[in-house]
């Protein structure tokens, strides 16, 4: 006897409970008509991940039990896995739930929560204790969630209780280099253990992180059988032998993984068409300067949302060179995206002349540069306030990481989805991207970066280079290293010293900052936690 399964790579919307519960009957219905016998879901399928507060609502948990109960009696002929929070006697559990004709046959508690990083997971649940394992077409199926896997004994106590595979229910978003380390981390346990393996994950963007989906099988020798697609919504379907192993169809071979630049580009698309969909937003707009981060940003934009829900304004000033406004155009035209040239000069004056009886006598100095800034912030929010569309702020991760951006400025606008992208890898992705068809102008990627805010400006007027920069700041933020351990690499010290005051005195800029794609494992945001008001 063999056993017909599939895995659900799901793209819940988060709160929606009703909405995931009719999304996951629609699933079983088609499966079962397909011949499957069981569907298993993501972690917390139900309200989608991670539900945050909502998770505090007595209301909440109420909507969650009414849709467990209409589950219960939709689903029919097929087995159903899937999570969702369960409230019981000792408080609120993240459980794997097995629904098969109209009875909830088996339910299991994640055991490990995961409290470190983006995780904050104590802070509604309770950990569960012990295996369970229920039977299916003469199989023992063993349930585990997410992080559970990621230490030893979880899989080792459903090994001990009888399974023969375990199901693992995730909701493991992306950062570079994850998807590799999963695979490992979950051969290495199916191998210990002897059991297969179904790796579940979500997919779909949710405010700053982005799920990757990714999910696969494992056979009990480690070898990784089945492969779910990437930042796509989809299922996996599969058959296990009558000892539980995964049966490959024919000699198929896997498909591969793509390189790190197209992973992570994919990530931004999906983050950021999910951030707009889920949102309601009819669309996106932008500043497109010519340079190479509101390039980036419109590339992006465009192959989340389609170049005719995208909008890009230039906003030439005096110190704007023709160059700028000539690549900006070339880009828009390339992607098809419809432009506004407004020009800030007018605006620009205004402030200037109602300002000048307050600033009577004093030079000019950076505040002039930010009135510029914020005469492009208004009328882009403007534009987003009368269209609809979310402004898309365009400041990658080396700039906020020293602040250099102009608050209600610049950094005016509802996502960010370069915000975690430093800026040499900001140059890499633009390559990657001009390598499937040339839609950046090669101008804008040769040229130094300049925030034409005054005459002749470059970037490096006030940053360190940016190869240095980065090299600096992944070992101050991401590695956590002390400026001492920095130099003692070799870099040169008033260089390090000069950034690391400049990234622990810029807390407050981030923290009025936009949410943005997670794609490092180390993001401002719920990732890093710092005082505004430090004496560090
Ligand atoms: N701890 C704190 N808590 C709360 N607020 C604090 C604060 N410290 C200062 N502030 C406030 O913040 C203000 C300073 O911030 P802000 O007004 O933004 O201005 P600021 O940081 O002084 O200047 C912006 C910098 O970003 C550069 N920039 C601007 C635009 C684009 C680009 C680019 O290339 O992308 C670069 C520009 O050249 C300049 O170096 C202070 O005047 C004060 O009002
Ligand atoms: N002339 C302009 N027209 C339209 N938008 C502009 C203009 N100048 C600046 N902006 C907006 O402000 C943002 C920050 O400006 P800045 O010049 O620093 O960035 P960039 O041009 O995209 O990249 P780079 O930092 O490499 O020059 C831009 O990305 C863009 O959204
Ligand atoms: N939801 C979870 O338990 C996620 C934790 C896990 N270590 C991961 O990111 O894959």
């Amino acid at each position: 006897m063999s056993c017909r399964i599939e895995i659900l790579q799901m793209n819940p919307l988060v709160g929606d409970v009703a909405g995931n519960a009719e999304r996951l009957i629609a699933a079983a219905r088609r499966a079962h008509a397909s011949g499957i016998d069981l569907l298993v879901c993501p972690e917390l399928a139900l309200t989608g991940y991670p539900p945050e507060d909502l998770l505090l609502r007595p209301e909440f948990i109420a909507r969650v039990e009414t849709a467990l109960e209409r589950l219960q009696s939709e689903i029919r002929g097929i087995t159903l896995v899937f999570g969702y929070p369960r409230a019981s006697v000792g408080g609120l559990f993240n459980v794997a739930g097995v629904i098969r004709d109209g009875t909830l046959i088996a339910e299991y508690a994640k055991q490990h929560l995961p409290n470190y990083s983006v995780f904050d997971e104590k802070r509604y649940f309770q950990p569960g204790t012990g295996a369970t394992v229920f039977e299916q077409c003469g199989l023992r199926f063993g349930l585990s969630v997410c992080e559970d896997i990621w230490w030893e004994e979880p899989t080792r106590e459903a090994a001990e209780a009888g399974a023969q595979v375990l199901l693992n229910l995730n909701a493991s978003p992306f950062h570079g280099g994850k998807i590799a380390e999963r695979e490992a981390l979950v051969a290495r346990r199916a191998r210990a253990h002897g059991l297969t393996i179904l790796y579940a994950n979500l997919v779909g963007g949710q405010d700053e992180l982005v799920f990757d989906g990714a999910s696969f099988v494992v056979d009990p020798d480690g070898r990784i059988t089945h492969r779910a697609g990437l930042f796509t919504e989809t299922t996996l379907a599969l058959k296990l032998d009558a000892d539980g192993v995964p049966v490959r169809a024919g000699t198929e071979p896997l498909t591969d993984w793509p390189g790190e630049e197209e992973t992570i580009y994919e990530a931004l698309v999906l983050g950021v068409r999910d951030y707009v969909r889920k949102n309601g937003f009819e669309g996106a707009v932008l500043g497109l300067s010519g340079g190479i981060d509101s390039a980036l940003t419109l590339a992006i934009a465009v192959d989340a949302l389609g170049a005719d829900r995208v909008e890009a304004v230039l906003m030439p000033s005096r110190y704007t060179a023709d160059m700028s406004n000539e690549d900006a155009l070339e880009q828009a035209r390339r992607l098809g995206v419809s432009t506004r040239v407004i020009p800030i000069e007018p605006a620009f004056h205004a402030f200037l002349d109602m300002l000048e009886p307050v600033f009577a006598g004093q030079p000019v100095d950076v505040t002039e540069e930010n009135i510029q800034a914020r005469c492009r912030g208004i009328i882009l929010m403007a534009i987003s306030n009368k269209s609809g569309r979310i402004l898309l702020t365009t400041g990658n991760k080396s700039e906020m990481a020293v602040g250099y951006a102009t608050l209600y400025g610049d950094m005016a606008g509802g996502f960010a989805p370069i915000k975690d992208v430093p800026k040499m890898l900001v140059y890499r992705l633009a390559r990657y991207r001009n390598g499937r068809s040339p839609v950046i102008p090669e101008r804008v990627i040769e040229r130094a970066p300049s925030a034409e805010l005054r005459p002749d400006q470059t970037d490096q007027d006030s940053l360190p280079p940016y190869d240095l920069l980065d090299a600096i700041l992944k070992r101050y933020i991401e590695d956590d290293e002390s400026v001492e351990d920095i130099v003692a690499q070799g870099y040169p010290a008033d260089v390090v010293r000069r950034v690391a005051r400049l990234v622990d005195r810029n807390e407050y800029k981030r923290r009025q900052a936009p949410p943005g794609v997670r794609i490092s494992r180390r993001a401002f945001g719920r990732d890093r936690r710092y005082p505004i008001t430090s004496g560090f």
